[in-house]
């Protein structure tokens, strides 16, 4: 065996044998025995590694083995099998990293060196401790006496029975006590202490059998571990960051980090360093030289705090401690018969015939150069130790620093103590009074919990006393209440049946009441339809009266005219009854005779001539009665309309006004002004207005004449007529009345007609006429010229129910011409009066009065009535004023005087007793003519232009208002010689 392969053993686990066991020992002896009871320990720890644990083995460490063993084969079966040179490749079992010794713990060695020389070795590694050749006989291996027969046996040693002690004392016991703990912990990943390498020295020297060299073996394995335990002793020292392991190694905080990795380069390095052995001493030389190459080759640094002279000491001396170690247990181990050299493991298959035997030459002589190797590490060591005492002494002293660090961390640590002592007896004071307050307040939640219950029990039986007695309460309320509401319903029962009698009686009285008003009603319904009838029989008399008086006119007329033919036929018979008196004179009786003949036709004539005019007289008075009462028929106010036409188209745009009442001319739709809805549709409403007749504009002053010529008539047959026009500047007013052909003048011509027709019937008639204007209140005389004019003044004759104004002129109208010749003089006097404004006509009142005083001298009758044609100031006055001073003035009379008008009428439509005629000149001036017997028209003026709508319309409502206003039945102020009026005539 060479150097190099010595030390390659060294580097795989086999311990250096013990300086003094190699000194003192025989060379061949000693290194048989080693080389015997490594391959021993190899296959034994195999064999228990296999065994023991029975579990997949993983590598925790440089040494253990992660995949499973197979199956151990025996003795007899390695026995069998071909012999196998050689140790096997390192690394054929598994990869390790390329690691130093350094930072391998001694234990992870063991196991290193037992995994690869007995776990991995292939079965050949068998035969260089047992030989392939015939094993001998158990007398031969004497110094395993107590060994168990197999190496099967041994695996019962490495459970922890503690049955160590009663191992037969073998190598194989010593090395399973030291190995034992240091796998475990391996196992376990943790570091061996230093009590527990302490203790496995003790079991070591207790374990060791008492055999040949016993005592050799004690005194190597006592300096080994004091060896040890300066080693120990110094890393604990000067390293207070490094723990001593199983073997003495040193092994920093750093390197427990790093401690599987370093395991591993640990396996490699030892396996590069069996390639090169030389590298030994000169590895040993770098450890002991602080600052040598050693950390420039990879090697993990030592901790900052540790100096490095001192970790490298450290792992010098862990690594001569294993060497010693292994070189102590080859001593220790017993000695044994040699072993088959170069054989394979014998099993029951192995051909003992080929067993060579032990090869005892070469094991001594790797055991040497083990030994030399060894011992020029140890040389170098030595010289380093003294090279690193001092940095030994400087962790002395900083142990001894540490050391008074520590006594003082001591007595804090201490007196932090007694104060958690005392903070824990204050704690249990604490706890205990806790307890007891726990334990109080439970008491006293008990108390009050029972005394809870026992007043719920209380109040629940108070609360069931309570209940029992207020029910009987409830009971006799409510028995009461019932009593009380039956009561209460009887009696309002009974008030009920009163209140429905009474109710019923009130209803039934009303009944009563009802049907006897409807009754009332039903009676003044009949009497009023009755009276109609009556007014209509009586009204349909008198119109056959009228037809009747009519018939009896013309008859009378007619007789009249008979009479008339008759009496000239009767003169002429008296001519010729003259004649023939006259003949008969000559011839005297003959005459004679025919004259008496003749005088008494002519008196039967005369006396019928008069029984006609009587007849006739008497109808006239008829005639008058029923005119009279036909004309009140019609009603004693009437409103009649008359549109003018348009005078031409300078005027502007016509109003829309229609006249859709053909047959009696009594209506007018006149569209209304432009409204703006809410939505902003504009429209125009047709407001309709009806009056007693409606003139169109195409309709002549004749016409419209022809209306009042009944009112004239009744002015002639004594009554008071007023006849109005009312309207607005230019709605034709003066047309109507004042004009050529107006009302004025026919009826004045009317008037002259009648009274030369009623001569005939012995009427005579005296007319005067007077033309006053009311202008601001005043009244003045249009007759008279201004400047020999005075103030008028109004008299009312309530006798006579007539007017007269005093210092105004009064004409007498005798003649047609006259009435011509007095409206030119008003006219004329009008004009002078409006010199200083030029619309006199406009703002004042004219009224022309015209006194018809008639007599019969047939009759002795006598009447006297009075015709009033008022021409009003415009109308439009009313609102438009913005005058000031004169103009201001003319407007508020005008106002003034038209709405005393409108209060009169009104007054009068509602019979009141006081009619306000003294308000205004006007009405006072009318006041005979207004009301009580008189007869009243009103025209009502329209213009025809759309610019005049606004106060068209406002003419017509005003209309509407008179028209609507019915006055009383007009008397006659007849006043007949003989007391007769028109009513007693035709009563008679
Ligand atoms: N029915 C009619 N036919 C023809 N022309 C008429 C008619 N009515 C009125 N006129 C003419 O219209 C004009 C105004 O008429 P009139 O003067 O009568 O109005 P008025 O209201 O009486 O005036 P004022 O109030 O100023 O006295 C006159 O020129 C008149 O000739």
């Amino acid at each position: 065996m060479d150097t190099s392969e010595n030390a390659q053993k060294i580097r795989s686990g086999l311990r250096p044998p013990q300086v003094r066991a190699a000194a003192t020992a025989p060379p061949s002896t000693a290194a048989t025995y080693l080389q015997e009871m490594s391959d021993s320990q190899h296959n034994a720890r195999a064999q228990m590694t296999g065994t023991r644990t029975g579990i997949p083995q993983k590598r925790t460490h440089a040494g253990s083995i992660s995949i499973p063993e197979p199956k151990r084969k025996t003795l007899a079966e390695q026995a069998g099998e071909p012999l196998r040179s050689g140790i096997p490749p390192p690394g054929a079992g598994l990869p390790r990293p390329a690691m130093g010794v350094r930072g391998a713990s001694i234990a992870a060695l063991h196991s290193t060196s037992a995994a690869t020389t007995s776990r991995r070795a292939p079965p050949g590694s068998f035969a260089k401790s047992v030989g392939p050749g015939t094993r001998p006989p158990i007398s031969s291996r004497a110094p395993m006496p107590s060994r168990a027969p197999t190496s099967m046996g041994f695996s019962t040693n490495t459970r922890p029975r503690g049955n160590t002690r009663t191992r037969p004392a073998t190598a194989m016991a010593n090395r399973e006590v030291e190995d034992q703990p240091a796998q475990v912990d391996q196992k376990k990943g943790m570091n061996v202490s230093h009590s527990s390498q302490h203790l496995r020295n003790k079991k070591s020297q207790s374990a060791i059998p008492q055999q040949p060299g016993a005592s050799h073996t004690r005194q190597a394995s006592r300096d080994i571990s004091g060896l040890n335990k300066r080693f120990e002793d110094l890393s604990l020292g000067g390293q207070p960051n490094h723990h001593v392991s199983a073997g003495g190694q040193v092994v920093s905080k750093q390197q427990k980090q790093q401690k599987q990795p370093l395991s591993q380069q640990s396996q490699s390095d030892v396996q590069t360093e069996r390639t090169t052995p030389s590298k030994v001493h000169q590895e040993a030389a770098a450890r002991c030289n602080p600052l040598g190459p050693a950390n420039s080759q990879g090697t993990p640094a030592p901790a900052p705090t540790t100096p490095p002279q001192i970790n490298r000491f450290n792992m010098a001396c862990a690594e001569i401690s294993t060497l010693l170690r292994s070189c102590s247990k080859k001593l220790f181990s017993p000695p044994k018969s040699c072993s088959p050299t170069k054989l394979s493991f014998l099993t029951k298959d192995s051909n003992v015939t080929s067993f060579t035997g032990w090869d005892v030459d070469g094991r001594l002589n790797e055991f040497e150069s083990q030994f030399k190797v060894m011992k020029e590490a140890f040389e170098g060591t030595m010289t380093d130790r003294k090279t690193l005492e001092e940095a030994i002494d400087l962790a002395k002293n900083r142990a001894s620093d540490l050391e008074q660090e520590k006594q003082r961390l001591v007595g804090e640590n201490n007196q932090l103590q007694s104060q958690l002592d005392l903070q824990r007896q204050e704690n249990s004071s604490l706890q205990q009074e806790k307890q007891s307050i726990g334990l109080q307040m439970e008491a006293e939640l008990r108390a009050h919990k029972y005394e809870l219950e026992d007043k719920q029990r209380g109040h629940k039986y108070e609360m069931d006393e309570l209940r029992r007695g207020f029910k009987g309460e409830i009971d006799e309320l409510k028995r009461e209440q019932r009593e009380a509401l039956e009561a209460m319903e009887r009696h309002y029962r009974v008030e009920l049946a009163d209140e429905q009698a009474h109710r019923s009686k009130e209803m039934q009285e009303l009944r009563t009441k009802l049907g006897a008003e409807q009754q009332d009603m039903s009676l003044e319904m009949l009497k009023k339809e009755r009276e109609v009838q009556e007014m209509r029989s009586h009204l349909e008399g008198l119109t056959l009266d009228l037809d009747r008086e009519q018939t009896i006119k013309g008859t009378l007329q007619q007789q009249i005219a008979e009479m008339s033919t008759t009496n000239m036929s009767l003169e002429d018979r008296m001519r010729g009854l003259r004649a023939k008196i006259d003949f008969l004179e000559s011839d005297n009786k003959q005459q004679s005779d025919s004259f008496a003949s003749m005088e008494a036709r002519l008196q039967e004539a005369l006396g019928v001539a008069e029984e006609a005019r009587q007849k006739l007289i008497k109808e006239e008075t008829e005639r008058r009665v029923l005119f009279n009462k036909y004309q009140e028929l019609k009603g004693n106010i009437r409103v009649m309309c008359r549109v003018r036409p348009v005078l031409g188209p300078a005027e502007g745009d016509e109003a829309k006004i229609a006249f859709p009442d053909v047959k009696m001319s009594s209506q007018i739709d006149v569209t209304g002004m432009e409204e703006k809805s809410s939505l902003g549709a504009i429209s125009r409403k047709v407001l309709p207005f009806e009056f007693d007749r409606v003139f169109e504009p195409s309709v002549h002053n004749e016409e419209v004449f022809g209306e009042i010529s009944q009112l004239v008539q009744s002015a002639l047959d004594g009554y008071n007529v007023c006849i109005f026009c009312y309207g607005q500047t230019g709605s034709g007013k003066t047309y109507t009345m004042s004009s050529a052909d107006g009302m004025i003048p026919r009826a004045t011509h009317m008037i002259y007609d009648t009274i030369t027709k009623l001569q005939e019937k012995s009427w005579t008639y005296t007319m005067e006429g007077s033309f006053v204007e009311v202008y601001n209140e005043e009244l003045h005389d249009l007759l008279t010229p201004g400047r020999e004019t005075k103030k008028l003044e109004i008299r009312h004759d309530d006798a006579r129910k007539q007017t007269a104004v005093l210092n105004c002129k009064t004409v007498a109208l005798d003649s047609p011409g006259s009435v011509e010749t007095m409206l030119k003089q008003a006219q004329s006097n009008r004009s002078v009066a409006a010199t200083k404004a030029n619309e006199r006509s406009s703002r004042s009142h004219s009224v022309f009065i015209l006194k018809l005083v008639g007599s019969n001298a047939a009759t002795h009758e006598r009447c006297e009535g009075t015709l009033n044609l008022v021409d009003l100031a415009g109308s439009e006055r009313l609102k438009h004023s913005q005058a000031e001073g004169d103009r201001m003035r003319e407007t508020q009379n005008i106002n003034k005087s038209l709405a005393c008008l409108g209060d009169v009428i009104e007054a009068l439509g509602r019979g009141s007793g006081h009619v306000p005629y003294r308000n205004s000149k006007l009405t006072h001036l009318l006041q005979y003519s207004l009301g009580g017997n008189s007869k009243t028209l009103m025209f009502v003026m329209v213009s025809p232009l759309e610019a005049h709508l606004k106060e068209t319309i406002t003419s017509l409502r005003f209309a509407t208002k008179v028209h609507n206003t019915h006055i009383g039945t007009a008397k006659s102020t007849k006043k007949l010689g003989r007391a007769t009026t028109p009513e007693s005539s035709a009563g008679r």
